[in-house]
């Protein structure tokens, strides 16, 4: 059994509960009131920056340059390609990027990138890496599920932009590559380190469940802005 079908194994609860979220629900059918995706898309802005910088922290502790290029070019696609549609979207919602970069951290923000980045700072690669798996690899999974469940209204939704990001070819190739590179890494590792891979993992896709909840509560208008 190749090791990521071992992590998917462990984690399709938490995963499934994803994809039956509120929140995933409205996006689909396109009922999701805007201020909360503008509230989400801030969080995730902010999130995206935190992310990118558990990238460097690979980039630093790779061991060739075949390596540093892949996490180089895992920065540029957190940090400018995936967030040009959180711009466009941001841009049309009233809240460019300069706006949402001052805006305040939520408690389940911090809580998920500082997880990423203490790992970063003291773990090792294979450790680092299985805490951004659920990133992605989630995302592509709700992604394709939207599409699939809702093709025939993705027209006129307004979050369309949003689903074809996650669910496109693109996407999903960058995916493969990021799966190949997990098996690669962890192809012969002790059992002690599998089980501690594992935790990681799950714990990664727990903050991926609480940042869906957080984006679906209630906020107060002004709540999250500085400005
Ligand atoms: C909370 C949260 N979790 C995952 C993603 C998705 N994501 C994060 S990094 C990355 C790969 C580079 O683009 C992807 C797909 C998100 N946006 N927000």
């Amino acid at each position: 059994m190749k090791f990521t079908d071992y992590l998917f194994e462990e984690v399709k609860n938490i995963w499934q509960e994803y994809l039956e979220h509120p929140f995933i629900k409205e996006l689909g059918e396109g009922t999701l009131p805007k201020e909360k995706f503008k509230n989400y898309l801030v969080q995730d802005y902010l999130y995206l920056k935190e992310f990118g910088k558990v990238f460097a922290m690979c980039l630093i502790k790779s061991k060739t340059i075949e390596e540093m290029n892949f996490f180089s070019r895992a920065i540029s696609a957190s940090i400018e390609y995936e967030t040009a549609v959180h711009v466009s979207y941001m841009n049309k919602l009233g809240v460019p990027p300069k706006i949402a970069e001052t805006c305040k951290y939520e408690i389940t923000t911090d809580n998920y990138t500082s997880y990423m980045q203490a790992i970063a700072l003291k773990g090792n690669l294979r450790e680092i890496v299985i805490s951004t798996m659920p990133c992605n690899w989630s995302y592509n999974y709700i992604g394709h599920y939207l599409l699939d469940n809702y093709k025939e209204t993705l027209e006129g939704n307004y979050y369309k932009e949003w689903i074809d990001m996650y669910s496109e070819g693109k996407f999903d190739e960058n995916l493969r590559e990021w799966l190949d590179y997990v098996n690669y890494l962890c192809r012969d590792i002790s059992n002690e380190e599998r089980e501690n891979l594992k935790e990681i993992f799950i714990k990664s896709s727990l903050h991926e469940l609480e940042f869906w909840n957080m984006a679906y509560k209630e906020t107060k208008e002004g709540d999250l802005c500085l400005v």
